[in-house]
């Protein structure tokens, strides 16, 4: 007898129901859950793929039964961009447990938290820096009556050296945003990553269609593949040749690793590979970052809201600092907001069934891929009223929170497989917003109103700006606040 799969529209031979799939999945996915319902199949090539749109079928399937959708399908082989030997693509077992283990651990404990303070502060200043020569300049022009000649950030940059210099910094030792690989910046060959991790690839699912190398993606990910690796060796070969640090307790998480590598009493033996592709984060802050400066310059209430908050609590004879951010209330609702709307992994990374199961009655056969539309259902009208409209406001009636504890709201998923960088995504975000807000007034460019701002989503599955975010800053703190002496 057939199984009782859940229900979704008929395929075609071949491409299955691909052709349904527009350049922003996430989208056309939702679209296709108003007509089959918050779980379907859907055919991507021959391959049947669960599509989750509700909170009700996402807890089903990141609460009840996590422990039978905590794997990933495979993406790549041991020297793929997209190896096994990922955190984000390791399957579920013990090699995937160790290393989120030491991830925690030596990464994100509230120990490293901690220790790693003075390096965000450092950078939160270090930003502040670099947009301050713009603002200054600025300044003087509105203040001469001069008018015209304001000058423009590119706040997309700025937002995005920040957090990734943190997380590099954190991992590895280096700034790698400033690096340029292969004649290419890092942050551009990171985000293709990201992408491939979370996107769609007719390759993947029609092998057949493999050898056309339809949108010329396997030479990409060949090249992705050469170019990181080439970086990664080069650093794994400079932490050898610098071992002392670790004896002084200053090691970052490739020392451990290393040290890890030569434990002979280790049953996993963690090999330079390993290494390599472990320290290759996926972190998507800076994303989350330049939505939420582009939702505030659209809606010039709210982020007046923030800015009287920061006064309230920091005031102008300071600059703001972590311990202010439990105290930013209406910045952390606005921070909250921008992921709701802006989940930088719409549909999360893909889990996979470990055995046959069932859901609400439907049958999963074993080693099904599901995808969870976490951008469907933050914007689902049965839970958020006005759903697409920007609104903080929205939360002070209510307790949902972002951590993987309410299915109405999941930028980082939930369960076995939550994102284990939350903490140090939220501390990130929201330092940097309360910095760029208490430091600056902003406006849009000449010609640009908060109505027509432009806020297309690229193409691809992962939530970046089409166009970079510019806007005009003017400094509102005295300036040896805005420019203090090392
Ligand atoms: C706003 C920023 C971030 C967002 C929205 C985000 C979101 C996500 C999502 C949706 C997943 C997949 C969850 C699932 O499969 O169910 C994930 C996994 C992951 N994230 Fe994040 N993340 C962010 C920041 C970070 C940071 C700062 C780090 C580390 C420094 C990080 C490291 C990871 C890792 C290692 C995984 C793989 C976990 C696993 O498969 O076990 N993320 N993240």
């Amino acid at each position: 007898a057939s199984l009782k799969l859940p229900p979704g529209p008929t395929p075609f031979p071949i491409i299955g129901n691909l052709h349904l799939i527009s350049t922003l999945p996430h989208r056309s996915l939702c679209s296709l859950s108003h007509k089959y319902g918050p779980i379907m199949t859907l055919y991507l090539g021959s391959l049947p793929t669960i599509v989750i749109s509700s909170p009700e079928m996402a807890k089903q399937v990141l609460k009840t039964q996590d422990h039978m959708f905590a794997s990933r399908p495979v993406m790549g082989d041991d020297n793929h961009i997209l190896s096994p030997h990922k955190i984000a693509t390791a399957e579920y077992g013990p090699y995937w447990k160790l290393m989120r283990k030491m991830f925690v651990q030596e990464l994100l404990s509230p120990k490293k938290m901690d220790s790693f303070a003075s390096l965000r502060a450092r950078e939160v200043c270090a930003m502040t820096h670099s947009i301050l020569e713009t603002a200054i300049r600025n300044e003087k022009a509105g203040a001469s009556g001069s008018g015209g000649s304001m000058q423009t950030v590119d706040v997309t940059k700025e937002v995005t050296y920040f957090t990734g210099n943190i997380v590099s910094t954190m991992t590895f030792g280096r700034k790698c945003y400033e690096t340029h690989l292969g004649g290419r910046p890092f942050k551009q060959l990171l985000d293709e990553v990201v992408a491939l991790l979370t996107g769609f690839h007719y390759k993947d699912f029609i092998p057949l269609l493999g050898w056309l190398d339809l949108h010329g993606l396997g030479r990409r990910q060949s090249e992705l593949t050469h170019i990181f690796n080439g970086y990664f060796e080069r650093i794994v070969d400079e932490h050898l040749s610098e071992r002392k640090k670790m004896e002084t307790g200053e090691g970052d998480f490739v020392d451990a690793l290393l040290s890890l590598s030569e434990d002979e009493s280790m049953e996993i033996k963690i090999t330079r590979d390993h290494i390599k592709n472990i320290i290759f984060d996926i972190d998507t802050s800076g994303n989350i970052l330049e939505w939420a400066m582009s939702e505030l310059l659209r809606n010039p209430l709210a982020m007046k809201r923030v800015q009287e908050e920061l006064d309230s609590v920091v005031g102008y004879n300071r600059v703001v600092i972590e311990c202010d951010l439990p105290h930013l209330k209406y910045l952390q609702m606005a921070v909250k907001e921008t992921l709701r709307l802006y989940p930088s992994g719409p549909l999360l990374l893909p889990h996979q069934s470990k055995k046959h199961c069932k859901i609400a009655g439907y049958e999963i056969p074993k080693n099904t891929r599901v995808l969870i539309n976490a951008w469907a259902i933050g914007r689902d009208p049965i839970t958020w009223e006005e759903p697409n409209v920007f609104k903080p406001e929205r939360f002070l009636a209510s307790k949902i929170d972002v951590k993987g504890q309410d299915f109405e709201l999941i930028p980082f998923g939930s369960g076995r497989r939550i994102c284990p960088g939350i903490n140090l995504a939220l501390c990130m975000i929201q330092l940097g917003l309360a910095k760029l807000l208490h430091c600056f007034n902003w406006s849009l460019p000449e010609g640009i109103s908060p109505k027509n701002l432009d806020m297309s989503e690229a193409f691809g599955n992962t939530m970046t700006r089409v166009v970079h975010l510019h806007a005009i800053p003017i400094p509102r703190l005295p300036f040896h606040l805005l420019h203090p002496k090392p």
